[in-house]
């Protein structure tokens, strides 16, 4: 879809292909799209969509953008792999680089920072900063309502969630709690709360 509109996310400059062992001859061909900043481990073959991680490959002290989402788009559809950034059904981008291999965490450590115009939005390490090698991971329903495709959690962390269907089934408190909640998903839950009569 073309974008004119400077509060929505832009045309992609650059095509991306999602990398996996196949198509890079088990990694070997692979080429970050950031590189210095974070690459795709693929994880052992077999073992889900999971298995795969997106790695730092150096610090990020709280609040540092770990990267823009300079080259995102409007998404056709929600899917897995797309980020909701409004309210509306539509309000769903693609973000055309290897970002699209973060993991969901109950426990994360950076945010989707989708405040102000498209073309600031970025992502954001969270209070306890990332670490050289650790895993970049999101909590998904601080963007997500109801995603496309829900999974049971694998992150590990104590309080993890288990089941991952996005906000619309999540408490404000329990939202609230992971940090990096989006305005659009506030705005959304404190709806569905007064509709409640709650
Ligand atoms: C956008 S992908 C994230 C990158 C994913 N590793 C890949 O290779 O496509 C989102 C999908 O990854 C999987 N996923 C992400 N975080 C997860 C988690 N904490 N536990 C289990 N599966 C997860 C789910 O299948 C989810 O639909």
């Amino acid at each position: 879809m073309l974008s004119n509109d400077p509060l929505l996310p832009p045309d992609p400059i650059r095509p991306y292909v999602k990398p996996t062992p196949e198509n890079t001859h088990g990694g070997k061909t692979y080429t970050p799209t950031h590189p210095g900043l974070f690459q795709v481990d693929f994880g052992p073959r077999d073992e889900g969509e999971y298995s795969s991680r997106l790695i730092a490959c150096r610090d990020f002290s709280p609040g540092e953008i770990v990267a823009s989402l300079d080259n995102a788009s409007l998404a056709n559809e929600k899917a897995y792999s797309s980020v909701q950034f409004g309210p509306g059904v539509g309000d769903h981008l693609e973000l055309n680089s290897d970002l699209l291999f973060m993991n969901h965490s109950c426990s994360p450590n950076v945010m989707m920072d989708l405040t102000g115009q498209a073309e600031k939005w970025c992502v954001r390490a969270l209070d306890k900063g990332v670490k050289k090698g650790e895993p970049l991971t999101f909590f998904y329903p601080s963007t997500e309502w109801d995603m496309a495709q829900g999974f049971e959690c694998h992150c590990g962390a104590s309080d993890c969630l288990k089941t991952i269907t996005g906000a619309k089934s999540l408490s404000l408190a329990a939202l609230e709690r992971r940090g990096g909640l989006s305005e659009h998903i506030r705005m959304l839950k404190e709806r569905q709360l007064s509709s409640e009569g709650r």
